[in-house]
């Protein structure tokens, strides 16, 4: 078996008089793709935060490269969502002032990468999701399916390990929607990053290897995808 590359176990996430999260566990490993599903306030969302070390969970384990996540100070798990984590979400995530190619490239700029490295950096992300022709364009001039194409590119540009993405395909119709997966989970498979999928679409969940269904904050169910 692979090793994981990030596991959680007995996750536990409370929101005031709401237990979000019940025990749940679940890993992925380098270079596959994990889809998370079940119904609307199951804990989906809660258990990506959790695994991205955005939220701190009441109880349970969460280790990432043999690293307890838990156990990290904020400023520990800020800097490894920077440097090792990318995050695609359904909406909003393009500065608006900036083209897509300076959106593509913000992030390297942002690691202290030159301006033109960047930029050439940036533009083959762009070719590789087949988005180059809207390269000067503003996020605002583009159809939904080539902005969440420049949101791939956008988290991938600096190689993370771990993409998360929350619904990403979720304000898209079903061809735009499929096109976005296709390109993001072979992106993602070039690079050997592993990618945790938020979904209530099953044929979103169809681009995974493995697929987990949460219900009332616990793992329901764990089955291989065809
Ligand atoms: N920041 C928060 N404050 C208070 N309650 C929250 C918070 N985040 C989540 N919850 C609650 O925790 C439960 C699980 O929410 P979560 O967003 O994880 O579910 P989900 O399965 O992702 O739902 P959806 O598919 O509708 O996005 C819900 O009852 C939700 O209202």
């Amino acid at each position: 078996m692979t090793e994981p590359l990030l596991a959680a176990d007995g996750v536990e996430k409370a929101f005031g008089p709401t237990q979000a999260l019940r025990g749940a566990g679940v890993s992925v490993a380098a270079g596959e793709v994990l889809a998370i599903m079940g119904p609307s306030g199951s804990g989906k969302s809660t258990l990506l935060h959790c695994l991205a070390g955005i939220v701190r969970p009441d109880a349970g384990t969460i280790t990432y490269g043999g690293r307890d996540l838990v156990a990290m100070s904020d400023r520990e798990r800020s800097a490894l969502r920077r440097t090792e984590f990318g995050f695609v979400f359904q909406f909003g995530q393009l500065v608006p002032e900036l083209t897509c190619l300076e959106n593509v490239a913000l992030p390297l700029r942002l690691a202290k990468v030159g301006r033109r490295k960047a930029e050439d950096v940036a533009r083959e992300w762009l070719e590789r999701l087949q988005v180059s022709d809207v390269a000067d364009k503003r996020p605002g001039d583009v159809s939904g399916g080539q902005g969440q194409r420049i949101a791939v590119a956008r988290a991938l540009v600096t190689r993370p390990k771990v993409v998360f993405a929350d619904e990403p395909t979720g304000a898209l119709d079903s061809l735009n929607g499929e096109k976005v997966m296709r390109m993001f989970t072979e992106a993602a498979r070039q690079t050997n990053a592993a990618v945790v999928l938020v979904t209530h679409e099953a044929r979103v969940a169809a681009y995974s290897d493995h697929e987990i269904v949460v219900r009332d904050g616990r793992v329901a169910d764990r089955e291989l995808a065809q």
